[in-house]
């Protein structure tokens, strides 16, 4: 049976090594959802790497070209989390961005059986965007660390059953 939850604080402790891919099309969108998602994953007792790409579209292919060179390596990740901000512009490539980052990190977990946070924002302007972001208000970095800890939670009991 999977060892009892131990629960500090009102934080789950959770060992893991942690992958933490970050989207710095926005900086100041983009450090307050990293500070969030590290604050979460430091107090679960979580360690991590953080990568940082161009766009939410670079995103998946990175997750996926990391996690294969972490396994190759024997120190493959526990779980993923993905961080970023796409604003809605003149074009339909906010309906591109959105729809195939999204997908495609939905794939990715499932294909993998890799427990994955989506932290990507998708708003239509950046005060909808610092609402979400900022830790003191939705954390929504914090919430997709959280959400990627606790399907590996998860995925450990049902190892374990
Ligand atoms: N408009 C936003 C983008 N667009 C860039 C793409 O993600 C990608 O980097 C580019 O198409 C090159 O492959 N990315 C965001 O993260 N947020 C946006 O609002
Ligand atoms: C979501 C985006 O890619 C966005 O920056 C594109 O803006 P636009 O549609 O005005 O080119």
């Amino acid at each position: 049976m999977a060892e009892p939850q131990r629960r500090v604080g009102g934080v789950e402790k959770t060992p893991a090594r942690v992958l933490v891919v970050e989207a710095r099309f926005y900086d100041a969108i983009a450090d307050e959802l990293l500070k969030g998602a590290k604050a979460r994953l430091e107090a679960a007792g979580a360690a991590f790497d953080v990568v940082s790409v161009p766009g939410a579209l670079e995103i998946p292919p990175t997750i996926a070209i990391l996690a294969d060179a972490a396994s190759a390596c024997h120190q493959p990740y526990d779980a993923v989390v993905a961080l970023g901000c796409v604003i809605r512009g003149e074009t339909t490539h906010y309906e591109i961005v959105t729809e195939q980052s999204a997908r495609a990190l939905m794939d990715l977990s499932i294909a993998r059986k890799l427990p994955l946070g989506n932290g990507i924002l998708t708003v239509e302007n950046e005060a909808q965007a610092l609402a979400r972001a900022r830790v003191a208000e939705m954390d929504k970095g914090g919430d997709a660390a959280a959400a990627a800890l606790a399907v590996l939670r998860l995925k450990r009991w049902a190892g374990c059953v």
